[in-house]
């Protein structure tokens, strides 16, 4: 369970931090830290503030390390930063963050225009996503109209649509209602790619292949769900009775 350990047995990871330092302003968030992400379904765990977000960013080139290294699907994310978007999908916490268009078609087409297609083959392209998932209604909806679970949910089409080769999530289901988030954690368990996800969902996170539990921007535990999740609900227990 030690991230030691864990670097010692997996080859060929998606991510690799090596010795990554990162800082908002003053606040160091990580310092000299290493992990190697490798599996099909890895989620991110910790209290607000552990680093969670800023390890995804890092991870997709959004922020940069002040030191050390991030390797994401064999790029550095430092020198090939502009190549990350075309094969790494990233759904941000905030919806409003990721939203520039007015329409929820066009947001949608915006990856596939972006991609080289016309803007009718891209606007037949969201059309043909929001059908998979049952929302072709909204395809002319104003999107700042939509609430924000709605909205949450044309971001995560806009990721899925593309079919990157590697999908990291920052707490995609935050503000989805329980049908809907049966329904993708359904389609995004059967998809073929790699997910990295931060979640305060524990459930959700249950038949993941590995948890990294983060604490202060270090790794406080990492390995097989059962045994991360049970020590992080434990600790939860443990400071609620503190504060209590
Ligand atoms: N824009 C920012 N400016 C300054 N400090 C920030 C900013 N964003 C994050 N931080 C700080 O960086 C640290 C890590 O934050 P991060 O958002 O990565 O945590 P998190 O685990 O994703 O939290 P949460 O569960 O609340 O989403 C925290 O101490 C936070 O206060």
């Amino acid at each position: 369970m030690t991230e030691g350990a864990a670097r010692l047995v997996r080859p060929n990871p998606h991510i690799i931090f090596d010795q990554a330092t990162f800082a908002h302003g003053e606040r160091v968030v990580f310092d000299g830290f290493s992990l190697s992400l490798q599996e099909r379904r890895i989620g991110l765990i910790g209290s607000n503030g552990s680093g969670k977000s800023s390890l995804l960013r890092l991870a997709h080139g959004l922020a940069l390390p002040a030191g050390g290294i991030v390797t994401t699907l064999g790029l550095n994310t430092g020198t090939h930063r502009k190549q990350i978007p075309s094969q790494v999908g990233f759904l941000f916490q905030n919806p409003d963050r990721q939203i520039i268009f007015p329409t929820v078609g066009e947001e949608i087409a915006f990856g596939f225009q972006e991609r080289g297609d016309t803007r009718r083959e891209a606007m037949h392209q969201a059309l043909v996503w929001l059908s998979r998932f049952g929302r072709t209604d909204w395809f002319e909806r104003v999107v700042h109209d939509l609430s924000e679970g709605q909205k949450q949910l044309v971001c995560l089409i806009s990721v899925l649509a593309l079919e990157p080769s590697l999908i990291l999530l920052d707490e995609p289901f935050a503000s989805l209602d329980l049908s809907t988030r049966l329904a993708f954690a359904d389609q995004l368990q059967a998809l073929d790619q790699p997910i990295v996800m931060a979640s305060h969902d524990l459930d959700f996170l249950a038949p993941f292949d590995r948890v990294v539990w983060l604490e202060q921007g270090r790794v406080r535990a990492d390995g097989p769900p059962r045994d991360v999740l049970e020590a992080y609900r434990a600790e939860a227990h443990r400071g609620m009775r503190e504060l209590v």
